[in-house]
């Protein structure tokens, strides 16, 4: 989800409140930083966030999530400043969502629903767009009652007291026969995605997987337009990700994935499993970090995670710590002041084997990634066709 493809700006932009809650054993410094990328999200949705609430809880409340305090306070800021919607980073439940409504009337959104949003003004492939609606299908199905009282409420009580239930059991239907249809659909997708990778041949495979925004796009178009020999129509068939390149004469396939993120909802890591079939059948994984996110260690255990669910965390991983032009220290300290060796010799270079330091904006340090890339690829290719050197 890069920042800079942002929204229609001739559209006014929607204005947002967010909401968190600290919850013991969780430091307000955390929570201030889960609620930035909140923000991030919801910029990146095409809003502007105009205030931020929190509130230190020991329990969600069952009805309202927050205190009835809270929601007030919350409640009179809606009001007084227009704001079109409530963002909270913590999923809730639909009759928590139904109540919340009904006291602060604007839209209400949790973290899930949001990034759902989000993937779906993203998707671009047949397969993105019937994941991604998938997705939203299944979130919506526990939810329908909430919108049947709605409708309820706008049309009032006469002639909607009959026939309620029944018509939130055809919709239920409607969307129970969407959601096969889609999942045949994908199923299909699936299996000639499958065939078309099988079709690749002896390539080594690398993909490059990490946190939302730490530059994996970049890395992958530097990498496939530095090189001649990298293009797009052999693979004009294959997904719009895969590219092939060359480095040395060796080629290889480097697919981008898309990036996780922290809660990422089930439903969506469950639908996009096929899309990241990519990652399960990589050979090599290039992880991207963002060295320059305050957060970026937390981001690194949610990505590794992320590829223990996806059963992937015992493969061949190259680390790749990006942006070292923006690092900074907690302490103010800034990237100028540190040579490769300082952070080579740092935790990260030592922890993490191999490793390499990049700006992949400033093209800073990429031999030493090629270098990198090249011998791994080429080590895999050695063990796999121990009798063939055409390719060198
Ligand atoms: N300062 C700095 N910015 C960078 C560097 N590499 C990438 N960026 C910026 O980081 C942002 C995200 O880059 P992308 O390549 O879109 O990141 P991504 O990992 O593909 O993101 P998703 O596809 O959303 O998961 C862009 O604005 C890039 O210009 C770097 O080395 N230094
Ligand atoms: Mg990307």
């Amino acid at each position: 989800m890069p920042r800079q493809e942002s929204f229609d700006t001739t559209i006014k932009q929607e204005r947002a409140v967010l909401v968190g809650v600290i919850t013991q054993g969780e430091s307000e410094a955390k929570v201030q930083e889960y609620l930035e990328e909140l923000e991030f999200l919801v910029d990146t949705a095409g809003g502007i966030t105009e205030k931020i609430f929190t509130q230190k809880i020991t329990t969600a409340d069952r009805a309202t999530f927050v205190g009835k305090g809270k929601l007030e306070e919350i409640q009179a800021y809606v009001r007084s400043e227009e704001i079109d919607l409530v963002v909270f980073d913590d999923e809730l439940t639909p009759s928590q969502i139904r109540n919340i409504e009904n006291e602060l009337e604007v839209k209400i959104l949790d973290r899930s629903n949001l990034i759902l949003d989000i993937f779906a003004s993203r998707a671009q492939t047949a397969q993105a767009k019937a994941q991604v609606e998938l997705a939203q299908l299944q979130y919506l199905l526990p939810r329908l009652t909430r919108l049947w009282t709605h409708l309820e409420r706008q049309k009032g009580g006469i002639g909607m007291r009959g026939p309620g239930e029944s018509q939130i059991e055809s919709d239920r239907r409607i969307i129970q026969t969407k959601i096969s249809i889609l999942k045949e659909k994908l199923k299909l997708i699936d299996k000639q995605n499958g065939t078309q990778r099988k079709n690749r041949g002896q390539l080594i495979r690398v993909a490059l997987v990490g946190y939302t925004n730490v530059g994996k796009s970049t890395i992958m178009n530097m990498l496939s337009k530095s090189d001649v020999f990298a293009e797009n129509k052999l693979f004009a068939t294959l997904d719009t990700t895969v590219r092939k390149v060359v480095i040395d004469n060796l080629p290889f396939l480097l697919s981008d994935t898309v990036g996780f993120i922290r809660k990422l909802p089930v439903h969506l890591v469950e639908c996009f499993k096929s899309t990241l079939d990519e990652v399960r059948e990589a050979d090599i994984l290039m992880h991207v970090v963002d060295i320059s996110h305050p957060n970026f260690e937390d981001q690194i255990r949610i990505v590794n995670e992320t590829l223990k669910e996806l059963g992937v965390a015992d493969k061949k991983t190259i680390t790749v710590f990006n942006k070292i032009d923006a690092w900074k220290s907690e302490s103010g300290q800034e990237a100028e002041s540190l040579t490769l060796d300082d952070f080579r010799n740092s935790w990260m270079g030592k922890h993490n084997s191999p490793a390499v330091f990049i700006s992949a904006l400033n093209k800073e340090n990429l031999e030493e990634l090629k270098q990198l890339v090249y011998e791994q690829t080429k080590a895999m290719h050695t063990v796999r066709y121990p009798y063939d050197n055409l390719l060198y």
